[in-house]
C-alpha cells in the first residue's frame, strides 16, 4: 500500500491489491452472481432511477440508511466474504458490510457526497475495490470542514485496485466518480464499510439529508 499524501485526509492506495487473472475472473462472477438493482433514491421529494445499479451485502443486522431509505442487506456470497475476510485482516477492520456497485457505461456515475451516514462512527475505514474499466475518482474539500492546504485530487482506478479511506477523510472531503465521455466498459466497484448500530445518533438524520444532495447523480 502506499500512502497517497491529501491535508486532512488519510488515504492508502495499491494499485494492483488482486492479480489481473483473479481480479476478471472475479469481476465475471459478481457481474453474474451479484443481484443487481436500481435504488430508487429521493432527491428534493422526487423518485428517481440513479445512474448505476447496486447492491447492499452484510452482517443481518448490518441496515444501511441513504438518501433517506433503509437497505436489508443481502447475504454474503462466498466471493464477497472472501474479500471481507482478507481485508479485515490487512486493515484490522472487522468489516460487516459492502456496497456493490456496477457502473455500466461511462454515463453511469456517482456525483459528490461523504460517506457520512452516523452509523459508520466518526472516522470509518471505507476499503473500495475497483474492477473491470478504470475510472477516475475525484476527491474535493469539503467546505464546511476544510482544513488548510486541502485541494481537489484525482485518482485513477485501475481493474484489482484497492483505495482506502481512513480517518478524518470523509469528515474533510467529499468524493465522487464522474461520468466520462470515453467510451469505456463495465465497473463494478465495492465499498466494504463497518456499519455498527450502537454508535448510531438518530437525530442527525437532517445533516445527513442535506450533506449529501448529490450522490444520486
Ligand atoms: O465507485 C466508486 O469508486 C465510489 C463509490 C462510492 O463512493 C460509494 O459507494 O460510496
Ligand atoms: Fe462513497
Amino acid at each position: 500500500m502506499q500512502a497517497i499524501e491529501l491535508p486532512g485526509a488519510d488515504l492508502a492506495f495499491d494499485p494492483d491489491w488482486l492479480p489481473g487473472d483473479a481480479a476478471t475472473d472475479l469481476f465475471t462472477r459478481l457481474r453474474h452472481g451479484i443481484p443487481w438493482e436500481s435504488h430508487r433514491i429521493r432527491v428534493y421529494g422526487r423518485e428517481f432511477d440513479p445512474p448505476r445499479l447496486s447492491c447492499w451485502i452484510g452482517d443481518p443486522d448490518a441496515r444501511y440508511r441513504y438518501s433517506g431509505r433503509w437497505f436489508e442487506p443481502r447475504p454474503w456470497m462466498p466471493d464477497l466474504a472472501a474479500l471481507r475476510d482478507r481485508l479485515a485482516a490487512e486493515l484490522d477492520v472487522p468489516f460487516n458490510s459492502v456496497l456493490a456497485n456496477l457502473y455500466r457505461t461511462g454515463r453511469d456515475a456517482m456525483g459528490f457526497h461523504r460517506d457520512s451516514e452516523p452509523e459508520l462512527g466518526d472516522a470509518p475505514v471505507i476499503a473500495s475495490i475497483s474492477l473491470g474499466a478504470e475510472r477516475r475518482f475525484r476527491l474535493r474539500p469539503y467546505a464546511k470542514h476544510a482544513v488548510a492546504g486541502a485541494h481537489s485530487l484525482s485518482i485513477d482506478l485501475p481493474h484489482g485496485s484497492l483505495l482506502v479511506m481512513r480517518g478524518t477523510t470523509q469528515r474533510h472531503y467529499q468524493h465522487a466518480l464522474p461520468k466520462t465521455g470515453r467510451a469505456v466498459g463495465e465497473r463494478i466497484n465495492l465499498t466494504f464499510r463497518r456499519i455498527d448500530h450502537s454508535s448510531g445518533n438518530n437525530s442527525s438524520a437532517i445533516t445527513n439529508a442535506s450533506s449529501r444532495p448529490s450522490r444520486a447523480g
